[in-house]
């Protein structure tokens, strides 16, 4: 589902240069999760933004979902992330002018499905929001907005689900029930999820866990209570 082959990030040039990723190698399966740990500026973020193709790597080769993105231009990268990939973020990005079930709805509109509303509709029942649906994110307590922000990113079933400090804004218990719902994906529908976090105890719980610094692969690691252990 993502291949990277030595990928590095640079940004800026010459005496400003800041190597924010260095030499990546990385690959995930349908099927498996991986949690990334490491330090502010570590480039946990950038790493996401390359498997989503919203960056570009300045050397290196990336490969999402069987197709080399390389060769994609803008439209390209924007209809394989339509079709194949949800992201969650640690600031929802909900748009505030529309309710819950139009923000869910939005993707699938863009995407020529006429069954937006209702399926839209169907992934906010899935995480216990019936009663919130035509609320606007302002009127939503910031678990209420992540879990719209958790449909919105699965409401069109992709095989890969990336989401980046999900639970930093969040209760115990509220990131808890999204940390539970980003890990059950997997389960559910057998995609592969890859989830950034400073909470060791969350990356614990995914099958792998990849610690970077500096730009750098430190170690990759079996999660010891990864779900697939059944220690949870
Ligand atoms: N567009 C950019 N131009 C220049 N530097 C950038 C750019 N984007 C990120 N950086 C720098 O790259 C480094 C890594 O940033 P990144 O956001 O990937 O780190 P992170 O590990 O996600 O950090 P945090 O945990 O604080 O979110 C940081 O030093 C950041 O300032």
């Amino acid at each position: 589902m993502i291949r990277l082959n030595g990928v590095s990030v640079t940004f800026g040039r010459g005496a400003t240069a800041v190597n924010v990723l260095r030499d990546i190698d990385l690959a995930l399966a349908s099927g498996e999760t991986l949690a990334v740990l490491g330090p502010s500026g570590a480039g946990k973020s950038t790493l996401l933004a390359i498997v989503a193709g919203l960056e570009r790597p300045t050397t290196g080769r990336v490969a999402i979902a069987g197709q080399d993105l390389a060769g994609q231009g803008e439209d390209g990268l924007a209809r394989l992330r339509a079709r194949h990939i949800g992201i969650v973020f640690q600031a929802f990005h909900l748009i505030p002018t529309l309710t819950a079930r139009e923000n869910v709805a939005l993707p699938l509109e863009l995407s020529g499905a006429d069954d937006a509303d209702a399926r839209a509709v169907a992934a906010l029942e899935r995480v216990g929001l019936s009663h919130r649906l035509d609320h606007y994110p302002a009127a939503l307590s910031g678990g209420e907005q992540q879990r719209v922000a958790f449909a919105r990113a699965v409401v069109h079933r992709p095989s890969l689900l990336l989401a980046d400090e999900p639970t930093g804004n969040l209760d115990r218990a509220t990131a808890r029930m999204i940390s539970d719902a980003l890990l059950g994906y997997r389960d559910e529908t057998g995609g592969a999820v890859m989830l950034i976090t400073h909470d060791e105890a969350l990356a614990r719980r995914a099958d792998r866990l990849l610690r970077i610094e500096d730009g750098r692969i430190l170690t990759t690691e079996p999660a010891t209570s990864g779900a697939m252990a059944g220690a949870e």
